[in-house]
């Protein structure tokens, strides 16, 4: 295979503005690792100029491994304004990535836009959280702008890219139904009675599949997010109260403390059993579903579904999500594949950059 001459590709060198990252944790990283790797590879990636976290804004002053080493080794801040506030201003056509879950992150999307900067984001707080900002965010962009959020939903897979293709063609969709989250997914395909529900909870925290505070995972709370996302895609102001969430959470792991987590994620124990031996013993397995629906709401929770569902066959962190819409009114457009983890979702933000990117020349 070696005399394959691959075909030249269309693209040219790197045009425009910067790439600035927020966010330096297992999302973060992988960006870093990803970028260099393609670069590397002669992929015409924007140039890097700086990454911050919630401790430092460190420029790239060449060497990425150098500038994140750098941010991991920053002291905590006590201030309340974050260090890439106060550091190096961003410019027309320069690319946010933004690889946190910070609130205060979300709310500069559509300040950023507004600006000429483009905005690439895992971060599900944007589009994901009040129906104001989300709103704010599509007004922000007719500057000109884009907003980049495949990685918001099922970690990249077309989910999302696809309603909104559906949609600008006329289609109009009458529900989404799915697995939409890789964490639960992964813990659910895992779960058999052997191991406590705790343990793989850590597991799943460890491997980089979970929320930065899983029970955003475990709540339903990272779903409802989801499934906002893609219902505003369809058309349907949802707001979060207009969907129904059924938490796993018991009170005492909700009302924890963050440092006191861990130490209460065994209250998960035996109500995940109970839930889980139900099911077994009625040849069914639990997948914890989303479904919004044009004519009878939302909803979010655990459900215990027959071997044959569709949506009972996934492994490890595999998202499915079930599309209706005019076009498929009967037999759904399914869309499969691994939702979570840092190499698939660094993956989709680098994509989006790279659209950005291309699409800016
Ligand atoms: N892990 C996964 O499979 C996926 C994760 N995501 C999203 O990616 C985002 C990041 O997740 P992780 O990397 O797991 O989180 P993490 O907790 O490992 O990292 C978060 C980073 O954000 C930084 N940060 C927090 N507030 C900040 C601020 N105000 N300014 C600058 N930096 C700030 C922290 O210092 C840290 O470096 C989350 O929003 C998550 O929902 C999205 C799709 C898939
Ligand atoms: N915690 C999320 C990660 C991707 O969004 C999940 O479990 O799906």
């Amino acid at each position: 295979m070696s005399s394959v001459t691959r075909i030249r590709s269309a693209t040219g060198g790197a045009r425009g503005g910067r790439i600035a990252l927020l966010g330096t944790g297992v999302v973060g990283s992988a960006v870093v690792a990803r970028y260099r790797q393609l670069v590397e590879r002669g992929v015409p990636l924007p140039p890097f100029a700086w990454l911050s976290n919630s401790r430092a804004q460190v420029a790239n002053d060449g060497s990425l491994d150098e500038a994140i080493a750098r941010a991991h080794a920053a002291p905590r801040q006590s201030g309340a304004v974050p260090p890439w506030a106060e550091g190096e201003a961003l410019a027309r056509g320069d690319i946010v990535i933004d690889a946190t879950a910070s609130d205060t992150v979300a709310d500069w999307h559509a300040e950023w836009l507004q600006r000429g900067i483009h905005v690439v984001t895992a971060n599900k707080l944007g589009n994901g959280g009040d129906l104001a900002r989300a709103q704010a965010i599509v007004d922000a962009q007719r500057e000109g702008a884009r907003y980049g959020d495949s990685a918001t939903v099922g970690a990249g897979l077309p989910a999302l890219r696809l309603i909104r293709e559906l949609v600008a063609g006329g289609d109009r969709i009458h529900a989404v139904e799915g697995v939409l989250s890789g964490s639960l997914a992964w813990l659910l395909s895992r779960f058999d009675d052997t191991r406590p529900f705790s343990d793989l909870v850590r597991e799943a925290r460890d491997a980089g599949y979970a929320e930065p505070d899983p029970r955003q995972d475990l709540s339903g709370e990272d779903v409802r997010r989801k499934l906002l996302i893609l219902a505003r895609a369809a058309g349907l102001p949802l707001e979060a109260r207009d969907i129904r969430v059924s938490s796993l959470v018991p009170d005492a792991l909700r009302d924890a403390a963050p440092d006191a987590v861990d130490a209460q994620l065994n209250t998960l124990d035996k109500p995940l059993r109970e839930r889980f031996v139900t099911a077994y013993r009625s040849d069914a397995r639990l997948c914890f579903v989303g479904r919004f629906d044009a004519e009878r709401g939302a909803s979010v929770g655990l459900r215990a579904l027959p071997l044959s569902h569709p949506l009972a066959s996934g492994h490890g962190t595999e998202n499915r999500a079930a599309i209706f819409s005019d076009r498929y009114p009967d037999r759904p457009l399914v869309i499969q594949g691994p939702g979570a983890g840092a190499q698939v979702t660094a993956a989709a933000l680098l994509d989006d950059v790279l659209r950005i990117d291309a699409s800016a020349r």
